[in-house]
């Protein structure tokens, strides 16, 4: 127990949080270890995008805590603060600046790390352009660096995002629904993608794409009406009753009513 705590990069103990009254998300505990890829899964409702907000800082829990790193207590600490700290949220619309290059988005990016006022008065040395470049590779965007980003397609803005994330070096990415709009291939891609990162960071993926989860996923958490209903591998997922009655059964239900209609 003690050793699994110590290699935890991030730990919900018991998380409560309410809106007027409503418990959004009830007792929640999940514990993220280092260099993992978690997706995060559960019917409409359930809490999910709930509890990224309580990780990254934009909603404070009623009651329990978050831990960063076994160490940092970051339940109270400003969103910014936490993002200081290595947890990069990243929500369902891309923000890109449209009308510059792929390349210049990720400079921009990558000056955020060194202030505004050093952002400004550094010029980029070989080392930045390399890093650039070698992000442009990560995510599949080499061949366009000199496009405006506005003209990239929808999975395209995804991963250009994910880029300028991962230049600022965050420990934790937190991504909500990151294959919403995408194409096949463009999923596929982007569940590489999330492996290749998850080999030097810590990954939570909010999801609802179950294709996309049984492909990609090693370790899935369950929630239902804002409380933990099981975690496991997606075989041991799956096999679960409570599971498959709050949330696959649902799904196969809806399945069959359309493919019989
Ligand atoms: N700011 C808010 N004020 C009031 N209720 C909220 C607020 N944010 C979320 N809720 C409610 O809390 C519950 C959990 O919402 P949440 O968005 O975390 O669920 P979710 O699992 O991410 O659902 P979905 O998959 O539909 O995005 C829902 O009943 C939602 O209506």
């Amino acid at each position: 127990m003690k050793q699994r705590q110590q290699s935890a990069i991030l730990q919900c103990e018991q998380v409560t949080v309410e809106f007027d009254g409503f418990k959004a998300v009830q007792g929640m505990n999940l514990h993220l270890e280092q260099g993992e890829l978690r997706f995060l899964i559960g019917p409409n409702g359930a809490g999910k995008t709930t509890i990224l907000d309580v990780i990254c800082g934009k909603v404070k829990p009623a009651s329990g805590k978050v831990v960063f790193k076994g160490e940092v207590d970051i339940t109270r600490k400003k969103e910014h603060q936490i993002a200081e700290l290595g947890i990069g949220r990243k929500f369902q619309t891309p923000s890109i600046f449209p009308t510059m290059t792929v390349f210049e988005n990720l400079e921009i990016a990558m000056s955020q790390n060194r202030g505004v006022f050093a952002a400004l008065r550094a010029k980029m040395t070989q080392a930045d352009r390399e890093r650039i470049i070698a992000q442009m590779v990560m995510i599949g965007l080499e061949r366009k660096a000199d496009w405006r980003a506005g003209l990239l397609s929808h999975g395209e803005k995804q991963w250009l995002e994910i880029g300028m994330m991962l230049l600022q070096e965050p420990e934790i990415l937190l991504l909500d629904e990151p294959v919403a709009g995408m194409t096949d291939k463009e999923t596929d891609k982007t569940g590489e993608l999330l492996h290749e990162i998850a080999k030097s960071r810590s990954v939570v993926v909010v999801e609802h794409d179950m294709e996309f989860v049984r492909n990609f996923a090693s370790k899935v958490t369950v929630m239902h009406e804002g409380k933990l209903l099981k975690e496991g591998s997606m075989e041991e997922v799956q096999g679960d009753d409570r599971v498959a009655e709050v949330y696959l059964g649902k799904r196969r239900d809806a399945d069959v009513s359309r493919s019989t209609a």
